[in-house]
């Protein structure tokens, strides 16, 4: 190196990073919501979601259709933070039960430990680590069932923390499983998935337009023999297979096709559509006469088949009332949780 480089190189200014936690791991305050309250409220206020915390959407249209009443039994299907069953709470007043379930062993005991602080033990709440597809064992033990409030998809906990592989965002494995400890990684499905079926399963679990080129350059990577193993190594794949869009328009598409893929593949590795197919069969049976079941859906793959199976039920007369459109947040609380945009809010009411 010459004097000149040398000087140069020692000239480069040392990049200022800042004085705000960028990773989800800086973002310690973030993850003591009961500590840090005044950073909670910042955050909320400029319409982030905390990391570590998730924001119930609906909570007053939910709140509204399932008239909850002191000494019902009720089910929260999908406990997440536990924002829902914390306003369900309320409502029951100490009298009652509430069952809680979620597939998720790294948040649910941290939700546990929430709600216990806040008073709500064992006699009035009951937490099973479980799938929802599996409500009349709860039913078995819980009795005819008043309410239950299906919340679908993935809580801001779960994208929002690298080491789940949720977010094409950030590096992280690529797994998406909600529960981690069970089933195929989406790192594994794609080692054994064939281009066809790649290609259906982005469309029919996401309506992606570039099906075709993403799936080819998937599997065209792992026949040279890469090894698909991280978030953001998908997110190149998917990128440079677009490299074919004109520049002007190729940034957006391309965000919106990793959000797809990765939707297609979590939709698949936890085969969402097939347990929430065997819920919507099952709810009839464990709701009490008049109980009443509000879901919360957030593509339309899910809500289709919310809506098939009301309509259906509607029609043979075992619920007496269903939702006639579909319920969709506020203007406003979508301006304060931009992850509320997209929910579909349907209900029944059980003859
Ligand atoms: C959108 S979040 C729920 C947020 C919650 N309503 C709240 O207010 O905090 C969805 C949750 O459902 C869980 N979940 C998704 N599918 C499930 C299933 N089949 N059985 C049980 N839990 C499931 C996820 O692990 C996640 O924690």
């Amino acid at each position: 190196m010459n004097k000149k480089e040398q000087e140069q190189k020692h000239k480069r200014r040392v990049r200022y990073k800042g004085t705000h936690p960028k990773t989800y791991k800086e973002k310690y305050k973030e993850h003591q919501p009961e500590k840090y309250e005044e950073t909670i409220a910042k955050v909320i206020s400029k319409g982030s979601t905390p990391a570590g915390m998730h924001i119930s959407i609906c909570v007053n249209e939910i709140l509204e259709f399932l008239q909850i009443t002191p000494g019902q039994i009720g089910l929260d299907a999908t406990l997440g933070y536990g924002g829902h069953t914390k306003e369900m709470l309320k409502c029951l007043d100490s009298k009652g039960h509430l069952y809680a379930l979620d597939v998720d062993p790294i948040e649910l005991p941290r939700t546990r430990e929430r709600l216990e602080k806040l008073g709500y033990g064992p006699e009035i709440l009951t937490i099973k680590q479980m799938n929802f597809a599996n409500i009349d064992k709860v039913a078995e033990e819980s009795g005819p069932i008043d309410f239950v409030l299906a919340d679908l998809g993935v809580s801001s906990m779960q994208i929002d923390n690298p080491d789940r592989g949720f977010s094409y965002k950030k590096e992280g494995p690529l797994d998406l499983r909600l529960n981690p400890e069970k089933g195929t990684s989406a790192a594994d499905r794609l080692k054994e998935v064939t281009q066809p079926e790649l290609c259906g399963m982005l469309i029919e679990n996401a309506d992606e337009p570039y099906a075709e080129e993403i799936s080819r350059a998937i599997v065209a990577e792992i026949k040279k023999g890469t090894e698909i193993t991280t978030t953001v190594q998908l997110q190149h794949i998917i990128r440079d297979a677009l490299s074919f869009i004109p520049m002007n328009k190729r940034k957006d598409d391309v965000t919106k096709s990793c959000q797809r893929s990765f939707q297609a593949l979590r939709i698949d590795v936890n085969e969402e559509y097939e347990v929430l197919y065997e819920f919507l069969e099952k709810l009839p049976d464990v709701l009490a006469p008049g109980g009443r079941v509000a879901i919360l859906s957030f593509h339309s793959g899910e809500d289709r088949l919310v809506k098939k199976s009301f309509k259906r039920y509607f029609k043979e007369g075992i619920y007496s009332e269903i939702s006639p459109e579909i319920i969709r947040p506020s203007a406003e609380e979508c301006r304060i949780n931009s992850r509320a945009r997209s929910t579909k809010m349907r209900w029944a009411i059980k003859a």
